[in-house]
């Protein structure tokens, strides 16, 4: 049986098996099987099946955004209209075959924007070019999950689940839980807080389904079994998604504004062109970018050519940002911006810049 049917076969199960306290321990032993045969799915296999031509392109830029969605929703209109790269738009579906770079520059930096083709469900199963475009989405900083504002809301979920099933996972921190594989000493299972997800007798069923018998687990976090199954297997990808409803020119106002108050999303038209500003600055505080300049002593700040950075960033990564060795030489910064209380201030190697802050470095 081919690793396919097998996977099908866990989830007709799963269907069929009622949820309840009794069949608890049982579904967990079934999600473990599912999550290992689609570990399988996505480990590059040996040369059969196409490679991923013309996927291949050139990371570059300060960030990456891949551009996911089902075919037709605009992808390449958005790409078109963004960038100074053209991608074919056309009413017809996988109009895009391959992957498509283009350039937003903004505050300085530049965004790697990424037209793919279109996915469908059973994408993660190598249905269309699906494999190749999530494969593109896991290298990415952030996932732009692009929707069509006219058509239900179950696209998104079912976009969510080929995404899941290959291990990527969005907008989701990774679990507090500490997990290390031993020789000896049997399985030892603490938690740090009451669980009410998962338990010691559903950590010991799932880590023996992956034959491990010695090992060390803690859990920080009342995590459910899924996230513990994401632990043992490792190579899952928590990546920050935006969801962006494209054609709301097509739609009613109430609508319009359902859409816009969800979670992490936007609404837009490409065709209109409306909110493509908007959706630049929100690709901005997604990537969790930042743009700080640098001052020599005695000198203006050089307001030309600002560092562009990346999330919760100290004075450290500036001086890395900067030049590698002058963290050796770092004495103390001088700060003008929103992160001090007074401008400048004195600061030392961990105070954390924010957007648009001038910094000097006194080195000893
Ligand atoms: N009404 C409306 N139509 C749009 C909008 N944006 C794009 N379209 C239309 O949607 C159709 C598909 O656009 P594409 O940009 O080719 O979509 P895609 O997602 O790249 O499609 P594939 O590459 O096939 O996956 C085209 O006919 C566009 O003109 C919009 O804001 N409003
Ligand atoms: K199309
Ligand atoms: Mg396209």
């Amino acid at each position: 049986m081919g690793i396919l049917e097998k996977i099908a076969e866990i989830e007709r199960e799963m269907a069929r098996t009622q949820k309840n306290k009794a069949t608890e321990y049982h579904l967990g032993l079934l999600k473990a099987k599912l999550a290992r045969y689609r570990a399988q799915l996505i480990e590059p296999t040996s040369k059969s099946g196409p490679k991923g031509e013309g996927f291949d392109v050139l990371k570059s830029g300060d960030a990456r955004v891949a551009l996911i969605g089902f075919p037709s929703v605009g992808k390449s209109t958005l790409l078109t209209t963004v960038t100074k790269t053209q991608s074919e738009a056309a009413g017809y579906e996988f109009t895009t075959l391959t992957c498509i770079p283009g350039v937003i520059e903004y505050n300085g930096a530049n965004i790697q924007l990424l037209d793919l083709p279109g996915i469908i469900e059973g994408a993660a199963q190598g249905k269309g070019r699906g494999r190749q475009v999530i494969a593109v989405a896991r290298t990415s900083d952030l996932v732009v999950m692009m929707l069509d504002a006219t058509k239900k809301e179950i696209q998104k979920e079912l976009l969510e689940t080929e995404l899941e099933a290959v291990g990527i996972r969005l907008n989701k921190q990774r679990p507090n839980i500490y997990f290390k594989q031993k020789k000896a000493g049997g399985i030892k299972f603490t938690a740090t807080l009451n669980l009410t997800k998962c338990d010691e007798k559903m950590v010991q069923n799932i880590l023996h389904d992956f034959k491990i018998f010695n090992a060390d687990v803690i859990f920080r976090e009342d995590c459910t079994c899924d996230e513990f199954i994401d632990v043992i297997i490792g190579n899952r990808v928590y990546m920050s998604c935006l969801y962006v409803y494209n054609k709301i020119d097509q739609i009613s106002m109430e609508e319009v504004d359902k859409l816009a108050r969800r979670p992490h999303s936007i609404v837009i038209s490409c065709n209109m062109k409306l909110n493509m500003d908007y959706f630049v600055e929100e690709l901005w505080e997604h990537l969790g970018l930042m743009r700080v300049y640098t001052k020599r002593q005695g000198k203006k700040p050089d307001f030309e050519d600002p560092l562009i950075l990346r999330g919760g960033c100290t004075i450290e990564h500036v001086c890395h940002a900067i030049h590698r060795t002058i963290v050796a030489q770092f004495r103390y910064a001088l700060v003008w911006g929103r992160s001090c209380k007074f401008s400048p201030q004195r600061v030392g190697i961990s105070h954390t810049v924010c957007n648009d802050d001038v910094v000097q470095i006194v080195k000893k």
